[in-house]
C-alpha cells in the first residue's frame, strides 16, 4: 500500500524518448518538441515529433504483437494479472507520477496525488479483473446445429487522447484494449506527453510484451496518420467534436470502429428546496474542477427562481475565496490553464460575456502576467443564447441561469447539441428521478457531481461522444462478436 504522502516539487523527468516494439526511441527525422510548463511557459523537456514513418513502425509492431505475439492468446487469466501488476507498480510510483503529472499539465497536486492517479489504479484493477470474464454464449438456433458465440479481441486500437487528464485517459484506453486482449498504439497530447511515456515503462516493467503497447508523440499528423492507416482497427478519441467529426470522414476510407467521448455544456439543475450549501459546493467542484477542463463540467447551472439570489451570493464568495496559484502547494485548488491556445479561448468567452450582457460576480480576469493563470469566474443574468451559455469553454466559466419549473428547466436543458453529463439538487426523490428519467445525457448526478467509478459507463448522447467508456460497456468496442455454427447431423 503507497504511503499518503505528496509531492511538493517536480519530479526528475525520467523517460522522454517514443515506445515502439518495447524500444524507446527518437522519431526517424530525428526532430523533437517542447513540452511547456504551463505555470511558467518554459519547456519542461523535448520530446520526439513523430511522423507519419514512425507512426508505420508502431502500427507494425501493433499489428505484429495482435497476429503472431502472445498477448491475444495468452491465458486471459495471465492477461489479467499482467494488468494487476501494472496497477501496483503505478502505486509504488504515485508520487512521481503525481508530480509528473502537476508539472506537464499544471492541475494542483493534491488533484493528481489524491484524485487521478487512484483512479488510474482503480481503473486498471477494474479491467483486469475482467480479462477472464469476457466469454460468449450459446444460441438455440433452428436445426441440428450447435451454435454457440466468442468474443475476440477487435484487433490494433489507435487511441488519441487529451491533455486535461493525461493518465486517467491512458487507463481508460489501454486497460479495456488489454483486458479484451487488443494492441494499442497511443497518441497523447502534444502538451502532457510525459506521464504516458512514464507509464509505457512500468508497463514494460510490469511485463507487457513487446508491441503490445506503443506511444508516439507528435503533433499535426500523428493523429491523422493513425486513422488513415489501413492496419489500425479502431480509432478512440478524446477531444473536442469537430476533431471527432474529421475522423469519422477520413476512417470512412477504411471503415474503422469508432468511438468518441467528446465535449459537452452539462446542465446542473438546483431546485430550491436542495441542501443549498451542499448544492453550492457540489456546483463549485462540478464548475471548477480540473481548472474548468472536464468534457462534463457543469457549465450550465440553473437556480429556481425563488433561491437564485440567495445561491448566487454563496457561490460568488465561495469563488472569490479559491486559491489559485503554485499546482505544487498542496493547498492550491486552481493551477493554470493548459496551453496559450486555451488561455486564450477562454478569455474570450469572458469578454464575450461581459459584451453581450451577463454580469460578472466573481473573477473574470488573467491571474500575473506569466502562465496561463485565471480567476475562476461567475456570470449571472445570462440568456439561454449567450455564447457563454451554448459553447464549450473548457474553463473556468460558470453562467448561472434562472428557472420557474421542472418541464421548463427540462425543456432548456435538453436544449443543446450535447448530452454528456447533467446534475440535480433536490431533496425530493420524485423530482430527482423525473430529471434523470428526461434530461438527455450519458451520465446524471443526483444531489452530487463529478463522482467517477472505474465500474460506472461514461459517454455521451448528441454530440458528445459515441460508445461508452469504464464500467462493461467499455469492453464492447474493443471486442468482436463471432458466431460459430456447427452441424451436428
Ligand atoms: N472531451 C474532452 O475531454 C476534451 C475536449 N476538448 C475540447 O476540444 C477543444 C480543443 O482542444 P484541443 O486539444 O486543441 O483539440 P482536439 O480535441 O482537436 O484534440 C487534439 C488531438 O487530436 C488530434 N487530431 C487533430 N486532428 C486530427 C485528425 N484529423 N485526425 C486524427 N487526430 C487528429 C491531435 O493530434 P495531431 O495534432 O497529431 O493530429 C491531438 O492529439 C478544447 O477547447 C475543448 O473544448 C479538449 C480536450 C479534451
Ligand atoms: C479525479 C478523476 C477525474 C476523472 C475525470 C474524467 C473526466 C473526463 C473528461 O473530462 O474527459
Amino acid at each position: 500500500m503507497a504511503t499518503m504522502t505528496t509531492a511538493t516539487r517536480p519530479p526528475k523527468v525520467k523517460q522522454t524518448k517514443m515506445f515502439i516494439d518495447g524500444k524507446w526511441l527518437d522519431s526517424c527525422s530525428g526532430k523533437t518538441f517542447e513540452t511547456l510548463n504551463p505555470t511558467n511557459e518554459e519547456p519542461i523537456a523535448e520530446v520526439p515529433l513523430a511522423g507519419k514513418e514512425d507512426v508505420d513502425l508502431a502500427v507494425e509492431a501493433a499489428r505484429r504483437a495482435f497476429e503472431t505475439g502472445d498477448w491475444p492468446k495468452m491465458d486471459a487469466r495471465d492477461r489479467g494479472r499482467i494488468m494487476y501488476k501494472i496497477a501496483d507498480l503505478i502505486e509504488e510510483n504515485i508520487d512521481e507520477l503525481a508530480a509528473l503529472e502537476t508539472l506537464d499539465n499544471g492541475k494542483p497536486i493534491a488533484e493528481s496525488r489524491h484524485g487521478d492517479l487512484p483512479f488510474v489504479i482503480d481503473v486498471f484493477r477494474y479491467f483486469a479483473g475482467w480479462a477472464d470474464k469476457i466469454h460468449g454464449n450459446t444460441v438455440p438456433i433452428r436445426g441440428n446445429h450447435f451454435c454457440y458465440t466468442k468474443r475476440e479481441p477487435v484487433g490494433v486500437a489507435g487511441q488519441i487522447i487529451p491533455w486535461n487528464f493525461p493518465l486517467c485517459m491512458v487507463a481508460w484506453k489501454w486497460a479495456p484494449a488489454l483486458a479484451a486482449g487488443c494492441t494499442s498504439v497511443l497518441k497523447p497530447a502534444e502538451q502532457t506527453p510525459l506521464s504516458a511515456l512514464r507509464l509505457g515503462e512500468l508497463c514494460q516493467e510490469a511485463g507487457i510484451p513487446d508491441g503490445v503497447l506503443n506511444i508516439v508523440t507528435g503533433f499535426g499528423e500523428t493523429g491523422a496518420a493513425l486513422v488513415d492507416h489501413p492496419g489500425v482497427d479502431k480509432i478512440a478519441f478524446t477531444g473536442e467534436y469537430k476533431t471527432a467529426q474529421i475522423i469519422m470522414r477520413n476512417a470512412a476510407e477504411t471503415l474503422k470502429r469508432l468511438t468518441f467521448e467528446l465535449g459537452g455544456k452539462s446542465p446542473n439543475i438546483v431546485f430550491a428546496d436542495a441542501d443549498m450549501d451542499a448544492a453550492v459546493e457540489g456546483s463549485y467542484v462540478g464548475i471548477f474542477l480540473n481548472q474548468g477542463q472536464c468534457c462534463c463540467a457543469g457549465s450550465r447551472l440553473f437556480v429556481e427562481e425563488k433561491a437564485y439570489d440567495a445561491f448566487i451570493d454563496k457561490m460568488a464568495s465561495r469563488t472569490k475565496a479559491r486559491k489559485v496559484g503554485d499546482p505544487f502547494d498542496p493547498s492550491t485548488e486552481q493551477g493554470p490553464q493548459i496551453d496559450q491556445a486555451q488561455f486564450d479561448k477562454i478569455m474570450s468567452y469572458i469578454d464575450k460575456g461581459k459584451s453581450e450582457g451577463a454580469e460578472c460576480v466573481a473573477g473574470g480576469n488573467r491571474v500575473g502576467d506569466k502562465g496561463y493563470y485565471i480567476e475562476p469566474t461567475v456570470f449571472t443574468n445570462v440568456n439561454d443564447d449567450m455564447a457563454i451559455a451554448t459553447d464549450e469553454i473548457f474553463g473556468p466559466v460558470l453562467s448561472v441561469i434562472k428557472f420557474k419549473d421542472m418541464d421548463e428547466v427540462v425543456q432548456r436543458a435538453n436544449k443543446s447539441a450535447f448530452g454528456l453529463a447533467a446534475a440535480v439538487w433536490t431533496r425530493d426523490i420524485g423530482k430527482a428521478h423525473a430529471i434523470a428519467n428526461r434530461v438527455r445525457a450519458g451520465t446524471v448526478w443526483v444531489n452530487c457531481y463529478d463522482v467517477f467509478d472505474a465500474g460506472a459507463s461514461f459517454g455521451g448522447f448528441k454530440m458528445s461522444g459515441q460508445g461508452r467508456e469504464l464500467g462493461e460497456k467499455a469492453l464492447d468496442s474493443y471486442l468482436e462478436d463471432k458466431t460459430v455454427t456447427v452441424n451436428l447431423a
